[in-house]
């Protein structure tokens, strides 16, 4: 890649890192306001849990593992753990405040055949799902692009979606109604109480950059989608408010190998599997559904679940002896404060989702556990204006996400149309077998740059470095990424101002 070229592309990255060192200054700001305080959460067990509820984080609802159809469970846990057994799940490199970290959870993508996901600077590249009654992609020796246990798993995985698909809508309505109420309550243009002025301008500030971004993200979309889908037997995301989840990010950890996780910083939550974020590059108020399933450890960890047994005949003795004791002042205010660790201890031993306000510290963080089978969604504009953690617990646990991403700008059928529109500018003379360009105009061998940088960077150098992976299970990428490569050599050659000047390329 040439200089020129560099300069452009890391030009065009700038924007993100500025936006980058104007988080690391808000955070650096409510770190030094909190001091060495904790900021409040509550728990289903604290008074005002539900009031917080609804007031600060209605659009969370928890679906309860009862509300689905019957044998999905089941379907779903076995494909969990299929995964985990075949080895798809792994954790990827993404950067964080500029530094290169693993996450502390294994993950994998599944959804919609050519769709991808990109998350902190790492682009994740769908294992295709497959519908009921489909027999499944092929490859181009008309061969099916997974075996039958792994396409039988991400089917599980299509299947959930359907469910979330056809039930978060109710859900959404439910809370929007609930939603629009609170809305007008807290619609006052003064600070809500206990609001700093400060947390306000963090508010404004950020729901500016956020509507820029979303600005940009339509104008994004609007282009990309110019393009007729080859793919359209998927429907748009939010056709008529109904939701079309495409991809599943599959999340797997267990705390007994993991150990090294940080303790949550604002709240002491606890244990955090995964840190503070908004989920991104997701279609703008698009909710997202997730299933929790957390299970015994597998068998390697049997050692850890006997040592757990002995760990609690332990306390049996201590409560034997408690009994027996006087009851004192004293004697009664260790005993209700050991409950009272007891009964943290057991919250703790469950795992959670956390979430706060964005740039906020002074509404309460909220902590939900959630039961193995358990889903919650995060609708309306939850996702912007908040933030969530996940908690660890003491099992072992696997989560599935579902979420609407971009159809228009992060699916191989995107980058397919944008590698003709930069060859378009190719002409073939088949008598001199050459190849030359059409145009020479400034604006257009722009245009070839950009799409080349685009196939470089956001597709052949991820592919290569995480995508690539996942081609011992499935082949599915194998091909159209290999067809990328030529079509990348071929923008190489077009920009090569040698070639260009002489007409030459083939
Ligand atoms: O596992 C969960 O409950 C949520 C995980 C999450 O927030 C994520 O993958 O973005
Ligand atoms: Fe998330």
């Amino acid at each position: 890649m040439k200089p020129r070229q560099r300069k452009q592309y890391f030009r065009n990255m700038k924007r993100s890192d500025d936006s980058e060192r104007e988080k690391r200054r808000k955070r650096w700001r409510l770190i030094q306001e909190l001091g060495e305080q904790r900021i409040p959460y509550l728990s289903p067990a604290d008074p005002g849990f539900q009031e917080l509820w609804d007031s600060s984080y209605a659009g969370l609802a928890l679906r309860q593992c009862s509300v689905l159809p019957d044998g999905l469970h089941e379907r779903v846990q076995s494909a969990l753990i299929t995964l985990q057994r075949r080895g798809c799940l792994l954790r990827d490199l993404v950067r964080v405040r500029d530094r290169d970290v693993f996450t502390a959870v294994s993950r994998a993508l599944v959804g919609q055949p050519g769709y991808t996901y990109r998350y902190l600077d790492t682009r994740l590249f769908a294992i295709p799902w497959h519908c009921e009654g489909e027999e499944g992609q092929k490859d181009e020796n008309g061969k099916p692009c997974c075996d039958s246990d792994l396409r039988d798993a991400c089917k599980a995985f299509w299947e959930l979606n359907q469910f979330f698909c056809s039930d978060v809508r109710p859900q959404t309505n439910a809370r929007g109604v609930k939603r629009s109420r609170s809305d007008t309550e807290n619609s006052e243009d003064t600070p809500g109480e206990g609001m700093c002025e400060e947390s306000v301008k963090d508010r404004l500030l950020e729901e500016k950059q956020e509507k820029e971004k979303k600005e940009e993200e339509e104008e994004d979309s609007s282009q990309g989608c110019s393009h007729s889908s080859p793919l359209s037997s998927t429907p748009p995301p939010n056709v008529g408010r109904l939701v079309q989840f495409n991809i599943t990010l599959i999340n797997y950890m267990d705390p007994t190998v993991m150990t090294q996780l940080k303790e949550e910083p604002y709240y002491g939550m606890g244990k955090m599997a995964v840190g503070w974020h908004h989920d991104e590059n997701l279609v703008p108020l698009s909710p997202v559904a997730v299933y929790s399933y957390s299970c015994p450890a597998e068998p390697k960890n049997e050692g850890v679940t006997e040592k757990d047994g002995q760990g609690q005949s332990k306390d049996k003795e201590k409560e034997t002896e408690t009994e027996g004791e006087g009851t004192c002042k004293e004697e009664l205010k260790e005993e209700r404060e050991g409950l009272e660790k007891e009964e943290v201890q057991k919250e703790k031993a469950c795992w959670r989702v956390g979430l706060k306000v964005a740039w906020d510290i002074h509404t309460p963080g909220l902590a939900l556990p959630l039961q193995s089978g358990d889903c919650y969604y995060m609708t309306d504009d939850l996702n912007r204006t908040h933030q969530h953690c996940v908690l660890a617990g003491d099992m072992a646990r696997f989560s599935s996400t579902h979420r609407v991403v971009q159809c228009c700008t992060r699916t191989l059928d995107y980058i397919q149309k944008r590698c003709s529109e930069a060859l378009e500018n190719l002409q073939t003379d088949p008598e001199k077998n050459t190849k030359s360009l059409k145009s020479l105009l400034p604006s257009t061998l722009q245009h070839t740059e950009d799409i080349h940088n685009e196939v470089e960077f956001e597709w052949l150098r991820q592919y290569w470095f995480q995508g690539r992976r996942y081609a011992r299970f499935c082949s599915w990428w194998n091909k159209p990424m290999e067809q990328m490569e030529k079509d990348w050599k071929e923008m190489e050659r077009m920009l090569n101002p040698y070639s260009a000047s002489v007409h030459r390329l083939g």
